[in-house]
């Protein structure tokens, strides 16, 4: 499913539920969102005020620093989020030494255990 969040004036919107009903189409959002901040590129379109008060209803959160600037009324409570991109809901990949280590130091041990067990002399 697609996500789109779009930062404008500091404000996170997440238009996902409206892509489909944008009178100026998806496409824009979309790009809009991926290129960071909205502002410009909703400012140029000269939205009416009817498209401004349409943003409240998406608005989800604040971007940090921009906080008590102002902005739109009866935003939903309360988060603040550091971007508006997509790269902050996921979690930085694992690299492969995360999954091999553990496996190699358990193989050690057992190398460990194996050579003690079986190869020193009982006297
Ligand atoms: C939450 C954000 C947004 C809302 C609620 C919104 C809403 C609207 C609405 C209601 C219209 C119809 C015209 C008007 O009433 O002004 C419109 C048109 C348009 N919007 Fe947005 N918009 C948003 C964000 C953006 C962004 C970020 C862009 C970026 C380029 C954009 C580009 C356009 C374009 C190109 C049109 C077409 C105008 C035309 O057909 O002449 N919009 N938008």
């Amino acid at each position: 499913m697609k996500d789109c969040w779009l930062v404008i004036h500091g404000k996170v919107y997440d238009v996902t539920t409206f892509l489909e009903d944008h009178p100026g189409g998806e496409d824009v959002l979309l790009h809009a969102s991926a290129s960071g901040d909205a502002t410009k590129s909703f400012e140029e379109v000269g939205h009416s005020s009817t498209a401004t008060s349409m943003m409240q209803g998406y608005l989800i959160g604040t971007v940090e620093g921009f906080e008590g600037r102002g902005g739109l009324p009866n935003a939903r409570e309360g988060r603040t989020m550091r971007t508006g991109t997509m790269q902050d809901r996921n979690p930085p990949p694992s690299s492969f030494l995360d999954y091999i280590l553990p496996v190699l130091i358990l193989a050690v041990a057992f190398g460990a255990w194996y050579y003690l067990t079986h190869y020193t002399d009982k006297a």
